[in-house]
């Protein structure tokens, strides 16, 4: 089956299980090992759909031995990271150490680095500078809470996070860049937003890139949905042609759900 929601740009759906503040080392490599297993019986293809982790920092030691001495094909990355590379900055996590730790993607700017940690969009472009530095692909998080959707301004809001949060990145940077859409009001929370939500906010952040950017570059950037993402939707979700993939919360930490998600495919829906 051709994939719906990559075709003619021939972006490779990215299917990103967000950990957050969940499974200890212990415990992550039970799960690890059941999502790869999942897969591995499913003889799932990842070149049809990259399947990405994002464990706790005190897991990542752990997560990239597994990865490495099972050669899985599962990638991960790291919540979050420091707008510096080392020095005086207690608590921090520094990119390099991250790259050293083999983790391809970093999340910046997760709604809950941005409301609970008070996070601003210079922070976060100084995030994905850094995560530049160190050659991690950053997964930038923008979207609105419930009172900006129901003032009508989600579509504005998004789009100023995402101007500020990627100002002065260069046209190469912006086409590797992974944004994920996340409405804050549907996150953890059981409401999701609609296919139809899914794909006109990806559309109008494809075409706020093609317009600071070019067509070329905006064709490029994968553009992922999130918030209550699960099997059971994720069919629906996946079928918006600017949707690239979904980061997924609380069903990531399912190994049997959220491989069920990373075949997606199964669920679309066919004419
Ligand atoms: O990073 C993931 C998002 O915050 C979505 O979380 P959720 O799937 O639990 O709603």
């Amino acid at each position: 089956m051709t994939s719906q929601t990559n075709g003619q740009f021939d972006r490779t759906p990215l299917i990103a299980g967000n950990w957050k503040m969940n499974m200890d080392h212990v415990q992550a490599i039970t799960l690890l090992q059941k999502l790869a297993w999942t897969l591995d019986d499913a003889k799932h293809d990842y070149s049809r759909a990259e399947v990405a982790v994002f464990p706790p920092f005190t897991d990542l030691r752990s997560v990239q031995s597994l990865v490495d001495g099972d050669d899985l094909r599962v990638v991960y990355g790291a919540q979050d990271l420091s707008d510096k590379d080392s020095g005086a900055y207690t608590g921090d996590i520094s990119g390099q150490f991250l790259a050293k730790l083999g983790c391809t993607y970093v999340l910046v700017g997760h709604s809950e680095r941005r409301t609970i940690h008070g996070e601003t969009d210079e922070q976060c472009n100084a995030k994905i500078a850094a995560a530049h530095r160190h050659g991690l692909v950053p997964v930038l998080c923008v979207g609105e809470g419930l009172e900006v959707r129901q003032a009508g301004e989600h579509v504005a809001f998004t789009l100023e996070q995402l101007r500020g949060s990627i100002a002065g990145l260069e046209a190469e940077r912006v086409a590797e860049l992974v944004v994920a859409y996340e409405p804050v009001w549907a996150i953890g929370t059981g409401e999701v937003a609609g296919p139809g939500d899914a794909q006109e906010m990806a559309a109008a952040i494809r075409a706020e890139l093609a317009g600071l950017y070019d067509e070329a570059t905006a064709a490029k950037t994968r553009i992922l949905y999130g918030g209550s993402a699960k099997a059971a939707n994720a069919g629906a979700i996946l079928q918006g042609k600017d949707v690239d993939g979904v980061l997924v919360g609380g069903a990531s930490l399912d190994a049997g759900e959220f491989a069920s998600i990373a075949r997606f495919e199964q669920h679309l829906v066919t004419d």
